[in-house]
C-alpha cells in the first residue's frame, strides 16, 4: 500500500524584527496543517536576517540553547498544538562563544528528536560563516518521525555528495535543504544540485531559500523553493523567485521504493575502494 507524506517547506522576507519573523513562522505552520501538511521545513536561519552578509559580533545574540532556549520550546507548542513535524533552522550556542548552524527537529506531538549542525562553512563574499560557526560534529542523524525518515542538510553543504550519501546510507526518505543563497551566486546550480542528490541517493529533497534583499548586504535571495522526487522530477511548481510562499506537496514514497528496486544504487556501492575519498 502506498504512504503519501503531506510535507510543506516555507520561503519568507526578512521582516526587520525577530519578534514578527517569529510569528510569520508561527502563522505559516498554522497554514500548512491548515492545509494537511504533517511536516514542515523552514529557511536557514529563520528567524534572522541572513547577518553572515557582514561579520559583525552583535549578532551573536541571535544564537539559543538546543533544545532549551525559547524558540525551541514555543515551536513545540505549536507542533503538539497542530500536530505536525516541525524542521527549525535555527543560530546554536552550545556554550559562550561556541556555536553552530543547527536545524532543530520537533516531532509531531511536540517532542524534540535532535539537531543537525551544518558541516560545510562558507566563507564567500557575502557568505561569511566562518565567523559565526563552528563546522558541525553531530554527525549524519536521520529522525524517525510520525511520519517518516526526515534528515537535514544545510545550505552550503549542498555542493558535496557525501553528506547527502551519508543520509541516504541512515534512511533517510526525505532530506530538507533549508538555504540562503543569493542570485548572482548560485542560481545556476540551484535546479541542478539538489534534484541530482535526490536522484544519486534515491529519496525526496525539499529546498527552501529565502527571498528579497536585506539591509545588510546586496545579496538578493531568490527563493525557488520546491520539492523534487527520486527520479529529478519537481513535484508541483517551483515557488517564486520573489515572494514569500508556503509550498505544500503530496510525496508518494512508492516512487522512493520503485527507484530502489529498479537502480539498486545501495547494493552496487562500493565503499572498500573509497579510500582517497577520507584520506586527509
Ligand atoms: N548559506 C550558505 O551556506 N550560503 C552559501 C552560498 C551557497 O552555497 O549557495
Amino acid at each position: 500500500m502506498s504512504r503519501v507524506i503531506r510535507a510543506a517547506v516555507f520561503q519568507t522576507a526578512w521582516t526587520g524584527d525577530k519578534e514578527s519573523m517569529i510569528q510569520v513562522h508561527e502563522q505559516a505552520v498554522r497554514d500548512a496543517a491548515a492545509q494537511g501538511a504533517q511536516v514542515l521545513c523552514f529557511q536557514e536561519l529563520f528567524y534572522g536576517p541572513y547577518f553572515c552578509q557582514v561579520q559583525d559580533p552583535q549578532f551573536y545574540e541571535y544564537a539559543e540553547q538546543i533544545p532549551d532556549g525559547p524558540i525551541v520550546q514555543r515551536f513545540q507548542a505549536l507542533a503538539r498544538e497542530h500536530g505536525i513535524v516541525l524542521v527549525l533552522p535555527m543560530y546554536e550556542e552550545e556554550q559562550p562563544g561556541v556555536l553552530y548552524n543547527t536545524a532543530a527537529v520537533i516531532d509531531a506531538d511536540g517532542s524534540y528528536l535532535g539537531k543537525y549542525r551544518k558541516h560545510h562553512i562558507p566563507q564567500v563574499k557575502g557568505f561569511w560563516e566562518k565567523f559565526y560557526f563552528r563546522p558541525g560534529n553531530a554527525g549524519w542523524p536521520v529522525f524517525e518521525t510520525a511520519v517518516g525518515k526526515i534528515g537535514v542538510y544545510i545550505c552550503y553543504d549542498r555542493h558535496f555528495p557525501e553528506g547527502w550519501r551519508a543520509l541516504g546510507l541512515e534512511g533517510a526518505e526525505i532530506v530538507f535543504n533549508p538555504s540562503a543563497t543569493s542570485r548572482g551566486l548560485s542560481a545556476y546550480l540551484w535546479q541542478l544540485e539538489q534534484p541530482a542528490a535526490a536522484v544519486a541517493n534515491e529519496y525526496f529533497v525539499g529546498a527552501i531559500n529565502r527571498v528579497g534583499v536585506e539591509e545588510l548586504g546586496d545579496n538578493d535571495f531568490y527563493g525557488t523553493s520546491y520539492f523534487v522526487d527520486p527520479e529529478a522530477q519537481f513535484v508541483g511548481e517551483v515557488a517564486s523567485d520573489k515572494e514569500p510562499e508556503l509550498v505544500v506537496r503530496d510525496l508518494d514514497m512508492a516512487k522512493l521504493r520503485a527507484v530502489r528496486d529498479r537502480w539498486q544504487f545501495y547494493r552496487d556501492r562500493r565503499p572498500e575502494a573509497y579510500g582517497p575519498l577520507t584520506a586527509p
